[in-house]
């Protein structure tokens, strides 16, 4: 089983963050959404970071943010990455790219084949792929949910950028989906979560145990 990348998204409070630098995750998710139940205000986010810097990875979680927004988050907490987990095109990707010097993460909701296809388009664009899965068109969330797509979906996938995993992602499955898909990084954040938007500091130690033995 190869040894993946871990990123535990939504993080919201130390207690958690300490659990997944001690876990040895190597990316911490700061959710920048307002409708999310793990959005962060900006002196929360900052606060978060002070203590993560260094430690663990900060990834900036957005959704067709716009260029303030993201400005913002990224002078609060000094952001190692930024997810795009929107509807954002390439050339939007690129743009981002470029003006905040940070790798890009494109986050690609997956429910079939052509879904997969998409990633192409950010090939030499995007420094990681994150398939997810695709909610509901009514959903209130992108991402987040809980929800798994099926895996089996990524098996032809020979793109160019390093892909990562993630949608309804637990410590009882984690293992079964890095065997099955190769997977160079694994996301979760419901499936350390207690309630939603409340990590569970044993959840997410389970999870990097069951992730990388
Ligand atoms: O986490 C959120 O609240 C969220 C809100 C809106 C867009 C994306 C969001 N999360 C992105 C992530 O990277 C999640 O870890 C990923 O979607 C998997 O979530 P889950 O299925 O809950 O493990």
């Amino acid at each position: 089983m190869n040894s993946p990348e871990i990123k535990i998204c939504g993080i919201s409070d130390p207690a958690a963050l300490d659990a997944a630098i001690g876990a040895r995750a190597d990316h911490a998710g700061l959710v920048f959404f307002a409708p999310s139940p793990r959005n962060l205000a900006l002196g929360d986010a900052r606060a978060l970071a002070e203590r993560a810097t260094g430690r663990i990875g900060k990834v900036g979680l957005f959704v067709d943010a716009d260029d303030s927004l993201i400005a913002d988050a990224v002078n609060a907490t000094q952001l190692d990455a930024l997810q795009l987990h929107g509807e954002e095109t390439p050339e939007r990707a690129a743009q981002l790219k470029a003006r905040f010097g940070l790798t890009v993460w494109k986050a690609l909701p997956i429910a079939s084949p052509a879904d997969v296809e998409r990633a192409r388009q950010y090939d030499d664009i995007a420094d990681l792929i994150l398939f997810d899965a695709k909610t509901p068109k009514d959903a209130a969330l992108p991402g987040g949910m809980g929800l798994r797509f099926d895996w089996s979906l990524l098996s032809g996938y020979r793109g160019k950028a390093r892909w990562g995993l993630a949608g309804g992602l637990t410590p009882n499955n984690v293992a079964d989906a890095i065997a099955q898909t190769g997977a160079a990084l694994v996301d979760t954040s419901s499936g350390v979560e207690s309630a939603p938007g409340v990590k569970d500091v044993d959840r997410i130690a389970a999870f990097c145990k069951a992730a990388r033995p």
